[in-house]
Order: C-alpha cells, then sequence, then structure tokens
C-alpha cells in the first residue's frame, strides 16, 4: 500500500521461496487425495439479505496448500490491504495522481438511516437525487409519456459513449436482458469509425430515437465527433435547434460541455469526478440500462452491489471473496508467471462479462510503477480475455488444456436457467461442461489411461499417444450463482472490482488512474492537423512518415 515495493514484504519473499521449494510438490491429484475435506475447506459463499442474490465461491482447484494459503493472507495483512479498502469507503484521496476520491461504492450505497456506509465527500450527498432524476426520466420514457419532436412516443435508445461510458451500459444491457423492456431498442455507439453509427442510425427513426451522449469528461475525440454527427443527422428532418431537447439527453460531469454542446442542463445526469469511467455504470452513466429494465431491476443491481460492498467490507479476509480471487491471482501471476487470466461464464446473457472486464482490470492494474514513482520489479495486472462458455471450448480451451502457457480460469454459472427450453435440457448439457471443464483442466488424463483406452494395437503410435495425454494440474475457480438477477450481477461485478483493489494494494499500484491511454490521443490529435494540411509531414519517424504518405497517395 502507499506505493510499497511488493517485493518488500516478508510474506512475498516466504511466497518466493514457497515457489521454489514447492511448486513441483502441488499436483491437484495428489492435493484432492491426501485431504477428503479440501472443496469445504477451500471454498466459500457470500450471502445476502436476498435469497437470490448469493454466490458459491469454490477455490479448491488451484495449486496452493494450507501454508501458501496462509501466506497469502500474510501478504495481504502486510499490505495493509484491510486498511487501505477502508480508506477507499471513507472517501480517503486514494487516486494519488489525480488527487480524487474513489467512490463507486457511493454509487450504490443506500441512505445512511438504512444502513449505508457513512462517507463524506463532496457530490456524495447528491447520489439520491441524481437517481431519482433516472428513475422519473426513465419511467417517462419507458412508459411512452416523453414525447419526441413529433409527438411520438421513443422506441429507440442510441446510447454514444466509449470505454467505461460505454463498456458497462453494453455489458449489463446484454446480462439483463431478461428483464429488457422489448419493444424498446438499445443500440451502443462507441468507435470513431463511422460505419459503426451509421450501421446504428440505419436502425433509427429520427422521430422516436432518443440519444445518450454519455462522457465522464464531455471531450473524448471519438463521442464528441459521433454525437455531433448524430444531432447533424436528427436536425436534417427536425430542423430546429429546440427539437434537440426532446432527443438528446446527456451523462456527464462537465456540464460547461454539455451545455455548449447544445444539450440543456435539465437533460444532463450529472455525476462526479471521484467515479473512473471503468466504474461508472452504477452512476448516471447506467442510464441505458435503467431505460432498458427499469428503474427497480436498476435499483436492484445497486443492491447487489452494496451487498458485495458491505461483503468485502465486513468479513475477514479468510473468507472475503473479492480477496481470495485477489490472492490466488497473484499467487499465478507473480510467482507461476501466468500472464493471462481467463473469464468465463457460463451463461450466454454474460457474453460481455470478460470484456467489461478487460478495461476493468487491465485500464486499473496495466501500471509498471508504484503510488510513489517506482519502477515495479514485478508483475502487476494480468491479460484479462474469455469468452462464454460452451463456445469458448470449441475455440481455444485447447491451448488451455494442452498449450505450454498457464492460464488460470475462473467459471462462472447459474444454478437456474432464465430460459428452461426442451425442459431444462440445455441447462443440463451447459453446466455438465461447467463440471466437466475444471476437472479435465485440474485431474488430465494420464499416459495409462490414454493406453488403456487406445488398446495394444492403437498404442504403438507413441506419438499419438503423447498427443493424448492431458498434463491436468491447471488452477480454476468456480463460481455459482442462483440465477443471472439484476442483483445477481451487481453482486458480480462489484465482487471483480473489489478484486482489482486488493491486487493493486499489494502492488502498491494506483488502480485509478489511467494515463497510459493519453499519449495516443495526443499524437493522434496532432497527426489529424497534420493530415489536413497542405504541407508534408513533420516530426515522425520513417515508418510513421511512411505509413501516412501511403495513406495521402492514396486516398481519393
Ligand atoms: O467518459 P469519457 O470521459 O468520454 O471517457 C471515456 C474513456 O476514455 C478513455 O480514454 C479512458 O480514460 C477511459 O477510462 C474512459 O472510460
Amino acid at each position: 500500500m502507499d506505493g510499497k515495493s511488493a517485493t518488500q514484504y516478508a510474506a512475498w519473499k516466504k511466497l518466493q521461496s514457497l515457489h521454489s521449494s514447492k511448486a513441483s510438490k502441488l499436483v491437484l491429484k495428489q492435493l484432492f487425495e491426501s485431504d477428503p475435506e479440501r472443496f469445504s475447506n477451500l471454498s466459500a459463499s457470500f450471502n445476502s439479505s436476498s435469497p437470490d442474490v448469493s454466490l458459491l465461491l469454490d477455490y479448491s482447484k488451484n495449486l496452493i496448500d494450507s501454508e501458501v494459503l496462509s501466506t497469502l493472507f500474510d501478504l495481504a495483512r502486510e499490505a495493509k490491504v484491510e486498511a487501505f479498502r477502508d480508506e477507499m469507503f471513507a472517501g480517503k484521496h486514494i487516486n494519488t495522481s489525480e488527487g480524487r476520491a474513489v467512490l463507486h461504492v457511493a454509487l450504490r450505497n443506500p441512505p445512511a438511516d438504512k444502513g449505508g456506509f457513512k462517507i463524506s465527500e463532496a457530490g456524495v450527498d447528491e447520489v439520491h437525487g441524481v437517481l431519482e432524476h433516472i428513475k422519473e426520466f426513465s419511467n417517462s420514457v419507458r412508459s411512452g409519456e416523453w414525447k419526441g419532436y413529433t409527438g411520438k412516443s421513443i422506441d429507440t435508445v442510441v446510447n454514444i459513449g466509449i470505454g467505461g461510458s460505454d463498456l458497462g451500459p453494453v455489458m449489463a444491457c446484454e446480462a439483463l436482458k431478461h428483464y429488457s423492456k422489448r419493444d424498446l431498442k438499445m443500440h451502443f455507439v462507441s468507435n470513431i469509425d463511422g460505419t459503426d453509427l451509421a450501421e446504428v442510425l440505419k436502425l433509427c427513426d429520427r422521430e422516436t430515437t432518443l440519444f445518450i451522449v454519455a462522457s465522464k469528461t464531455f471531450t473524448t475525440q471519438e463521442t464528441i465527433t459521433n454525437a455531433e454527427s448524430a444531432k447533424a443527422w436528427f436536425l436534417e428532418s427536425a430542423k430546429d435547434q429546440a427539437h434537440v431537447a426532446k432527443h438528446f439527453v446527456a451523462l456527464s460531469t462537465n456540464t460547461k460541455g454539455v451545455t455548449e454542446f447544445g444539450i440543456s442542463e435539465s437533460n444532463m445526469f450529472a455525476f462526479w469526478d471521484w467515479v473512473g469511467g471503468r466504474y461508472s455504470l452504477w452512476s448516471a452513466i447506467g442510464l441505458s440500462i435503467a431505460l432498458s429494465i427499469g428503474f427497480e431491476n436498476f435499483q436492484e443491481l445497486l443492491n447487489g452491489a452494496h451487498a458485495m460492498d458491505k461483503h468485502f467490507k465486513e468479513t475477514k479476509l479468510e473468507e472475503n471473496l473479492p480477496v481470495i480471487l485477489a490472492l490466488v491471482g497473484i499467487w499465478y501471476n507473480d510467482f507461476y508467471g501466468a500472464q493471462t487470466q481467463a473469464l468465463l461464464p457460463y451463461d450466454q446473457y454474460l457474453k460481455k462479462f470478460a470484456d467489461y472486464f478487460q478495461q476493468g482490470d487491465m485500464e486499473s492494474n496495466g501500471k509498471s510503477v508504484t503510488k510513489d514513482g517506482s519502477r515495479v520489479d514485478y508483475e502487476t495486472g494480468p491479460i484479462i480475455w474469455g469468452q462464454s462458455g460452451t463456445n469458448g471450448q470449441h475455440a481455444f480451451y485447447q491451448l488451455i488444456h494442452q498449450g505450454t502457457k498457464l492460464i488460470p480460469c475462473d467459471f462462472l454459472a447459474p444454478v437456474e436457467t432464465l430460459n428452461p427450453i426442451s425442459g431444462g435440457k440445455h441447462h443440463e448439457i451447459l453446466l455438465s461442461n461447467f463440471f466437466a471443464q475444471p476437472e479435465a483442466l485440474a485431474f488430465g488424463k494420464t499416459e495409462e489411461q490414454v493406453v488403456a483406452e487406445l488398446g495394444p494395437e492403437g498404442s504403438k503410435n507413441a506419438a499419438l499417444v503423447k498427443s493424448k495425454i492431458f498434463e491436468g494440474n491447471k488452477p480454476t475457480n468456480s463460481i455459482m450463482f442462483q440465477k443471472l438477477t439484476p442483483g445477481t450481477l451487481g453482486a458480480l461485478v462489484a465482487l471483480y472490482e473489489h478484486k482489482i483493489h486488493v491486487q493493486g494494494a499489494i502492488w502498491g499500484i494506483n488502480s485509478y488512474d489511467q494515463m497510459g491511454v493519453e499519449l495516443g490521443k495526443v499524437l493522434a490529435k496532432n497527426i489529424l492537423k497534420q493530415l489536413g494540411s497542405e504541407k508534408d509531414v513533420q516530426g515522425h519517424d520513417s515508418s510513421t512518415t511512411g505509413l501516412i504518405h501511403f495513406y495521402q497517395k492514396n486516398r481519393k
């Protein structure tokens, strides 16, 4: 914490020596054989006041024993993870490079008299007012009361935003489609590539489309350009600038930018600088989610996240799900040299979950200096990737099972499906795969088993035998939840948010800035200016100049 290098911790050093002395002995087959209670010893649950919002985390299929695990918890204590967590909840400005608090937890915090945490930071007392605004507005659009400029109700919503102003709403609207108002079509435009907007506009009617311009800063080139083009498209038939008020709203912290764009303050949903973009789906940025699933469901999403916040804040480390995920992740990331972490939800509605946490995790923990500016001499944030099961099985699982890389995987699945078609047959098949894959990864298939299967004749082909061996001992976590409700999704997202927080605390980095996205933006602005100039491009290396020349010569 506070910029301390992780390698200085005694527990870190002990983990290094445990890895050197034990790694080859941490064999899942033997670990399970020697401890019949391994599952109950190495699983933990999260429960909330809502019976539907609960999670089981099975972390027994990890390359850990009690000594490794207790040393990992020692590391968390030495790195003062609990104090750092409490500082976040108290509103301390833990985003030190930007001098900001980090309070996405305040966005889902009930009022203090209803059991909420006490958080003192400017703007926190405005959270419920903005939620009220979201409620009124989403109710009026969904009921048809909100009318477009020709008196028709809204039937299409286009969210224009990028990064944190896109990925959360996209992921949550997809995840909660089951609860959505089907006659309100939702579209998301993010890319500056004109194709993104052009293809969506083909599906829209100017009289019945609502544009949400979502941008924390309201300066993001992609979003502002897309919003300007959408406005121009709208005005082609609406003509009168005054009609913009019926069809454009803004989600932002930048009132000046919003009003300059032509959106009145009354159509602006505010949030605050202590909400990071990738942690903003709980804020006004979630307006498209509320429009899609209704405010009550949006509130359930917040409640589920708050329940996880309470779990994270109040549960001892050994039973604390985000802490366990974080520590097990560090074990592979920093001691086994694993580069990536796969998120594999066996729930089609969660097909964007890994995409969402690509930003959530990689923008947060993709850092190489500690908070005090020292270069780290260990690995920080993992590469996050994945897709929904069973599709992934038929695409990249081959490499996870038999490739040369160690890829820790999180498997997630619901007990109940929201679509029990064909008498529940699909879900049983889906879950049988969810159970089978971690089992296969952990225990593999030995040469003896392959030989027995092939028989004496088939086994004469030694290469064939080798190709059919599964070494096993590949680590996984399995997370089960009852069914994908808004509350469950809230809890799952908050679980991974806090995992990221704990890992960042141990690595001593600032998980809450994103300076790494700036350089490319500045260079692109400069090049854009040069592309429009008569003069030859200046100041670039020969590769960049060559590419620009190629483009200039061939552009029509
Ligand atoms: O919401 P705005 O301000 O448009 O930012 C959109 C995105 O921009 C990127 O460059 C990053 O900074 C992200 O964290 C952010 O979510």
